[in-house]
């Protein structure tokens, strides 16, 4: 292999995806359609045990389960989620079959900085890590340092009578299976007799896991690249024995709970983990942690040749807690394709692969793992981290990288009526048949020391699995078989497999390696920068104190205090990423994370949020630069001659690659660590200021309505001011006329007002101010004007009307000189007038 497919090669594959917070499942492909929850009325036509038939009706449908929790008085089972496993779509699938692959046009998601998407690894139950391993469980016969493959039978329980002589309950393992001389039917040859490294029978799963899987878990976890792997006619139980279901956890969950117990046990050493599941399906490799429409319209591919191949598209979640991992398995799990068939109700339609990346070293004296004493949460500054989770040799310390491959093989099955599942069937049997002739070539090159071509290209399972199959790996095979007396010739068609691979010769070998591109290290070194950039600030701050220094300003204080808590915030970040038994320990059950995205604090003074508000928006621009230099970058690569050599191409798509991932990076960082916290801080706002202004209105619209009575009130008083005014000036004429009466201007002599009559007392008001009727206070509300006098009396118009009356009247009672015929009638007003003047009435 050339150079640059080396470099390549290590790119491609280093990279891992880091979930922020894998949690729930997500939606599943919406061309997946979702099973009832109620079992079906679909008959198994293969008969089972009773002990079988109701783990078949009460546990079905459900998803495999996370491994319980070492059992404790006070600690209550936790209830198993209830995700349910989607069916095969029906509709045959369209353009994945030959998919046509353009790594330029790609957008890897696996390539996202880890640093930017912290698990919960502080979720971590004290029950999921407390236990230990089992040092007696781990079978005795050192299996992992074999070099031949690890080969056991498991033999479903069966209610009908079975067709194989197995071991029997008093000695439920053992390594004979012999088929019962009566089922024989070659009268010339003995029944068939199989030998195994274990034959296992009954449902409990825990001695399946001890017996096949413990070691290849532990010998992964020192170094090796593990496989296990489930091989057998379709319901004889390769699901069950590698996910189990509630009561009975399967062989992944048990490992991935001996992973982070081993990591517990092991304080000399730091790991760094990255999980992946796939599934080949038709021939095409779907990535199942990638989101719905990725993992339809891009496959993922196997690239390299030989024992360097690598997948990419691939996501690799790094996982740092149990329940992370839980998490991803159920996710991927429930993305996995499953039907109805004939035979089984919940029929793997396709392989699945559980990987797990294991990359380990030995701790240095420095690496504590613990983070500077300050504990303010911040945003932290995040350059760039190109590369991906991957540990780093330094200083001798050589690193190890293993792979742990927990792989669930489609069910080899009969001809069936429905025609999708006769496509997958015929693309499953095809896969099945390539692996057994691929298992046949290499049992007898070794047998016999030939190199004889291995058919490893004829199908994908076979391709992915040739640097295990080659020897790079140890491998653990679990048949699984239906005891059947109808299912005879398919469990002897499993069992002459599983004699074939026990011939494969293995010779896998630990990987210590010293990679320059592994990010631990980077990790590493980062933190030991952060640290003294840290110390540097603090020393700064102590300085103004003695003296040396000039005193900061208060924003100057603020910038510096933020520094420092993103410096902070930064290392504990990197810190809680890398595994030690230590961390693994002082995680357990610690929720002080802070949430994200950050609460502002509203009392806070103004010139402190405005603080606040600053730097986020320097640390957007300084997002959104980088943002767009990377664009810039990736607008000016430089085009691909079609001539170009090979070798060439793959520098550029690598290089481009980087690029593109470190663009995911940045506006994947952009968003989690700026958009979604600054959504959140908006949403507070609203929220906050939302009741303020509603309280507000309702203020106004009182006021207004308040002020439109208060404009009524007015309207009234000026009316009434009016009414007032008029009654003065008729007042005002009627005195002007009785003046001019009592002064001759009718013919008499002047009528002078006597000093308390009703002139004189009008005179009198005149003086003292303005009108008659004395001044209306604006200030007095309306609603005191006593309205009901006018309605009562009469009004000063009313009187006019008389007085004019009274004055017309010739019978008023005066010195009168005009002549007699000019008189009129006497009037009734004049007794009246008269009386007033004599008993000197007000008018
Ligand atoms: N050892 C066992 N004990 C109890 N029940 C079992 C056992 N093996 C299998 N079963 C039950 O039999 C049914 C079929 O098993 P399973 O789905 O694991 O088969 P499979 O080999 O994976 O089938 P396929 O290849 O079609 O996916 C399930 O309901 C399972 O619970």
């Amino acid at each position: 292999m050339d150079e640059t497919r080396a470099t390549q090669t290590k790119l491609l594959r280093m990279v891992p995806f880091t979930p922020k917070r894998v949690s729930t499942v997500t939606a599943l492909d919406s061309r997946i359609t979702t099973p009832s929850g109620l079992p079906s009325a679909k008959k198994f036509k293969s008969v089972i045990s009773t002990e079988a038939r109701s783990r078949t009706l009460t546990t079905k449908l459900k998803p495999p389960v996370l491994i319980p929790s070492a059992p404790s008085a006070s600690r209550p089972r936790t209830p198993t989620t209830t995700t349910i496993r989607p069916k095969t779509p029906t509709t045959p699938r369209q353009g994945t079959d030959s998919p046509i692959f353009d790594i330029r046009s790609e957008m890897d998601v696996s390539r996202v900085d880890p640093e930017e998407n912290l698990v919960d690894y502080q979720n971590v139950e004290a029950g999921d890590i407390s236990a230990e391993i089992d040092e007696a469980t781990i079978p005795s016969a050192d299996y992992g340092s074999k070099d031949k493959v690890l080969v056991s039978i498991r033999v479903r329980p069966t209610e009908v009578v079975a067709a194989w002589d197995t071991p029997t309950s008093r000695s439920p393992a053992g390594k004979l299976l012999k088929l019962q001389s009566h089922y024989h039917k070659n009268p010339n040859t003995s029944p068939p007799e199989f030998t195994f490294d274990e034959v296992l029978t009954g449902s409990a799963n825990k001695p399946v896991y001890n017996a096949v899987a413990k070691s290849h878990v532990i010998a992964a976890m020192e170094g090796f690249n593990a496989v296990v792997f489930a091989y057998g006619q379709t319901a004889s139980g390769k699901t069950f024995t590698l996910s189990g279901d509630e009561d009975q956890p399967g062989i992944i969950p048990r490992a991935l709970k001996d992973v982070f117990a081993h990591i517990r046990r092991t304080p000399t050493r730091e790991y760094l983990l990255r999980v992946s599941y796939l599934e080949i399906y038709n021939e095409t490799i779907h990535d199942l942690l990638a989101p719905p429409a990725t993992r339809l319209s891009q496959p993922v591919q196997i690239q390299g040749s030989g024992s360097q191949i690598w997948l990419a598209p691939l996501r690799e979640e790094v996982v740092t807690s149990l329940k992370g991992a839980h998490a991803v398995l159920e996710r991927g799990w429930a993305a996995r394709r499953t039907a109805s068939t004939d035979w089984n109700e919940r029929s793997s339609r396709s392989h699945s692969v559980f990987r797990v990346v294991i990359e380990s070293r030995e701790r240095s004296e420095g690496s504590s793992g613990s983070s500077s004493g300050r504990q303010t949460p911040g945003l932290g500054a995040r350059p760039p981290t190109p590369g991906g989770a991957r540990l780093q040799a330094i200083g001798g310390r050589s690193v190890q990288t293993s792979v742990l491959s927990l792989i669930d093989l489609a069910g080899s099955e009969r001809a069936t009526s429905d025609k999708d599942r006769t496509r997958e069937g015929k693309y499953i049997n095809t896969s099945l048949l390539t692996l057994g002739s691929v298992i046949s070539t290499l049992a007898e090159n070794a047998a016999k020391g030939k190199t004889d071509h291995v058919p490893f290209r004829n199908s994908k399972l076979t391709r992915m699995l040739q640097p295990s199959l080659s020897g790079d790996a140890r491998i653990s095979v679990i048949c699984t078989i239906n005891p059947d007396v109808g299912a005879i010739a398919e469990s002897t068609s499993t069992l002459l497999f599983a004699q074939r691979i026990k011939k494969v010769q293995l010779n896998a070998k630990k990987k210590e390696v010293v990679d320059t591109e592994a990010l631990l290290e980077r990790y590493r070194q980062e933190i030991e920068d952060l640290k003294k950039r840290l110390a540097e600030r603090e020393a700064q701050a102590d300085a103004p104190a003695s003296g040396k220094s000039r005193r900061l300003s208060a924003r100057e204080q603020e910038d510096e205090s933020k520094a420092m808590r993103d410096l902070n915030a930064r290392i504990r970040q990197l810190t809680n990423l890398i595994l030690t038994s230590q961390t693994v320990d002082e995680n357990r059950g610690d929720e002080s994370r802070p949430a994200s995205p950050q609460k502002i604090d509203f009392d806070m003074p103004p010139y402190q949020l405005q603080q606040e508000l600053l730097s986020a928006r320097r640390e957007i621009e300084t997002q959104a630069n980088q943002i767009l230099s990377l664009e810039a970058a990736l607008l000016a690569r430089p085009a691909i001659a079609p001539d170009a050599p090979e070798a060439e191409k793959d520098k550029m798509i690598t290089e481009q690659t980087r690029t593109i991932r470190e663009l995911e990076m940045a506006v994947r960082g952009y968003e989690d660590n700026l958009g979604a916290p600054l959504r959140q801080v908006r949403e507070d706002v609203e929220r906050e200021w939302e009741g303020k202004v509603e309280a507000e209105k309702r203020k106004v619209a009182e006021k207004e309505a308040w002020a439109e009575e208060l404009v009524k009130q007015l309207e009234k008083e000026k009316k009434m001011r009016a009414q007032l005014e008029e009654e003065r000036r008729v007042l005002a004429a009627f005195v002007s006329k009785f003046d001019s009466l009592t002064s001759g201007g009718i013919g008499v002599g002047p009528i002078v007002p006597r000093s308390s009559g009703p002139a004189a007392s009008f005179n009198q008001r005149q003086k003292r101010g303005g009108s008659a009727l004395g001044t209306i206070d604006e200030t007095n509300s309306p609603v005191k004007i006593d309205m009901s006098r006018g309605g009562a009396e009469p009004s000063l118009l009313e009187e006019q009307m008389q007085w004019d009356g009274m004055i017309d009247d010739e019978s008023f009672e005066l010195v009168d000189k005009t002549p007699a015929k000019t008189r009129r009638a006497p009037s009734p007003v004049k007794d009246v007038l008269a009386r007033g003047r004599k008993e000197n009435l007000p008018v």
